[in-house]
């Protein structure tokens, strides 16, 4: 799992390959309740592992539900008949939907004494519609913080056995009919529920009326508007059951094989799934996308002429995977509006709210209102800049941004957030996406490394960064702001914030060209100094990143290759010896016109090398997997045709 406070993800050039899915989130809790529920053991194949199925499992457990594991990614669940054999439990169900509202339904009939909690954003999602359905039938359940919301406390209850209808209103989430349909067998007795007004979300109900359908219980339906369990109705077990793959996680990859060149093809979902998400497929297709399906399999692929176009789409029935088109809006000709969104107001966030935010972050342009979000795609890619997301707890949050590395790269904050329904989402996407490449060049000062990499940048056509030219900034700007060098805290905002922009091939701080202010030997020692903060380091690690633009990067610096690109595709340690270094920058000075003595400038380079090669962050060093490229009797022509013939690269 990955608990890393965030994940910096390089732009992509393309995406391609298959993507094996996870299983269904929707699929694998609804199936465990039940399996739990019902008589006999159950099978569960291809069951998915993540947060919200372990919240389920670890209530099961409390519970005195006996899971036993049956081989890889197989369990057995006990069923236990419709009689839970712990009658008195606290269940922490995490921001677990799918585990919360069928649990809360089930356990408010079951007789017993049940507290039911979650994460703090779990307690602010609505839960208030299925208790009242629930009270309705005499199910004693208490919100113990705000009328509505979760925390809940059931309590044993005289059911009301005369009820033979229940109202649930299903506007807000669809998991309260859910949630009741599954538990009504637990009654032993005929009662419809009848909904009221609108309802959303409707593809889950059908994924809700089909597994029960597996497990032996047939619910009357008249539409979407009256569902009927039958007294005597009561779950079977049957034997062994598959999880399909999970057709919303599927849509981060369809986005992506419709946008990045393609084709992407996902197994595990296809033609034949019950679940409603699939149709995010559809959405797809109406952009342009050519989009080609199986029974157990979908791909995608961009249009084959032009891009995609924006479209208007009502997204009440494919709520999570709508998301995903969000991101890939971007990347079409003409506005996308999104409408039916109301409920990613009470989801793991709010979800219009936060899509928006963090879009904007980036340079993007949208528009939200109650329940609809608009995309306006740039006129062009290159006004998106590398920014950090925030992903407030969402797992779709940090799923959808990572298509957003086709135009930045950028920073995902908390990326283990996937966890809830796909622990190992960033693993599978750098697998099917070729990421903007690096060519790292690191080395010791006055090595001449600066003057090959920006030759090799320029014979590549490529993006140059000079990495210690960010250092010597800091330097400058702690400089003129009077903050002492070794003042950790202080240089580190000041990197963090450092207003620095690159134009005409001159290097500007806020308004002012600092070129030869920042190229003197003072702001060579004050780089290596600052350069020695960890925290300085820190601060500049995205700022450097964000120089990963296609169709490529030449980087020159002391840690490219082991800090800020381990992942880079060519690794070049360049180096000379400290003597011919020392002429080489003697020359140099001459030519400028200034005066020095070669003897000062091999000590400077001498005490600075050892400075580099002892600190604690990102020391000075050839890295395994880098090649040495010693120049001290290579002129600059056979040093570059040489970083290009490592890469693999051909002038251009
Ligand atoms: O029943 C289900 O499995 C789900 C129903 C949907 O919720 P709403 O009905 O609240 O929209 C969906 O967003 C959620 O991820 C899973
Ligand atoms: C809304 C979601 O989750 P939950 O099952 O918690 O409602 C989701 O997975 O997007």
């Amino acid at each position: 799992m990955n608990h890393l406070p965030f994940l910096d993800l390089p732009a992509i050039l393309s995406a391609g390959g298959t993507v094996r899915l996870p299983g269904s989130k929707s699929l694998s809790n609804r199936i465990l309740l039940l399996a739990a529920l019902a008589e006999g053991e159950t099978e569960v194949r291809d069951l998915l592992k993540s947060d919200d199925t372990d919240r389920m499992l670890e209530a099961l457990a409390q519970l005195g539900i006996r899971v036993t594991p049956a081989g890889e990614g197989a369990i057995t669940v006990h069923g236990c008949g419709g009689k839970i054999p712990v009658k008195e439990a606290q269940l922490f169900l995490g921001n677990a939907g799918t585990a919360f509202r069928p649990l809360t339904a089930a356990l408010a009939l079951a007789g017993g004494a049940y507290h039911l909690s979650g994460v703090p954003r779990m307690h602010e999602r609505p839960i208030g519609d299925l208790v009242d359905a629930l009270r309705h039938l005499g199910a004693d359940i208490e919100c113990l913080a705000n009328e509505g919301y979760p925390p809940l406390q059931i309590r044993p209850a005289a059911l009301n056995a005369t009820a033979a209808t229940v109202p649930v209103k299903g506007n807000v989430s669809s998991q309260f009919l859910t949630g009741l349909l599954m538990a009504l067998p637990l009654l032993y007795r005929t009662v419809t529920v009848e909904v009221v007004g609108e309802l959303i979300s409707k593809p889950y109900i059908e994924i809700t009326l089909a597994t029960m359908g597996r497990f032996g219980v047939d619910v009357a339906r008249e539409g979407w508007q009256k569902f009927t369990v039958q007294a005597g109705s009561r779950y079977k077990s049957p034997g062994v059951i598959y999880v399909e793959g999970d057709a919303s996680s599927a849509s981060y990859f369809l986005g992506l094989g419709a946008i990045a060149g393609g084709p992407v093809r996902v197994e595990g979902v296809g033609a034949d799934s019950v679940q409603g998400d699939i149709r995010f497929a559809d959405a797809l297709a109406a952009m342009g996308a050519r989009i080609t399906m199986g029974p157990n399999w979908i791909e995608a692929a961009p249009p084959l002429n032009g891009s995609l176009k924006g479209i208007e789409q009502d997204c009440l029935a494919i709520p999570d995977a709508a998301m995903t088109l969000v991101p890939v809006a971007v990347f079409a000709k003409g506005l996308t509006k999104l409408t039916g969104i109301a409920s990613w107001r009470v989801k793991e966030t709010d979800r219009i709210d936060a899509m928006a935010n963090e879009l904007r972050k980036l340079g993007g342009t949208v528009e939200t209102t109650a329940d609809t979000l608009t995309v306006y795609p740039p006129a062009n890619l290159d006004e998106l800049h590398c920014a950090e997301i925030e992903t407030y707890d969402d797992h779709r949050i940090a799923m959808c941004f990572s298509l957003m590395t086709l135009a930045t790269p950028l920073r995902i904050l908390d990326p283990g957030c996937t966890a809830k329904t796909f622990p190992n989402y960033f693993d599978r996407f750098a697998e099917v996406t070729t990421a903007v490449p690096v060519i790292a060049i690191d080395g010791p000062s006055a090595s001449g490394k600066g003057t090959v990499t920006q030759r090799v940048a320029e014979a590549l056509g490529w993006h140059y960064l000079d990495s210690g030219a960010l250092y010597r900034l800091t330097a400058l700007a702690a400089r003129k702001a009077g903050v002492d060098w070794n003042n950790e805290a202080a240089v580190a905002h000041i990197a963090a914030h450092l207003p620095v922009h690159f134009a005409g091939g001159l290097t500007f701080l806020g308004d002012e060209a600092v070129d030869d202010q920042m190229r003197t030997e003072e702001m060579g020692i004050g780089a290596s100094t600052v350069g020695a903060l960890p925290a300085v380091r820190e601060a500049l690690l995205l700022r450097q990143r964000a120089f990963r633009q296609a169709p490529g990067l030449v980087a020159d610096g002391r840690d490219m290759g082991s800090v800020v690109f381990p992942d880079a595709t060519t690794k070049v340690f360049l180096t000379a010896s400290a003597a011919v270094r020392a002429e080489r920058r003697y020359k140099q000075l001459m030519e400028k016109g200034f005066s020095a003595k070669l003897q000062n400038i091999l000590q400077d380079l001498e005490d600075r090398d050892a400075r580099d090669a002892a600190r604690s962050v990102a020391p000075l060093r050839q890295e395994a997997d880098a090649k040495l490229l010693e120049t001290s009797h290579l002129t600059i022509v056979q040093a570059v045709n040489q970083v290009l013939d490592w890469s693999g690269n051909k002038a251009s």
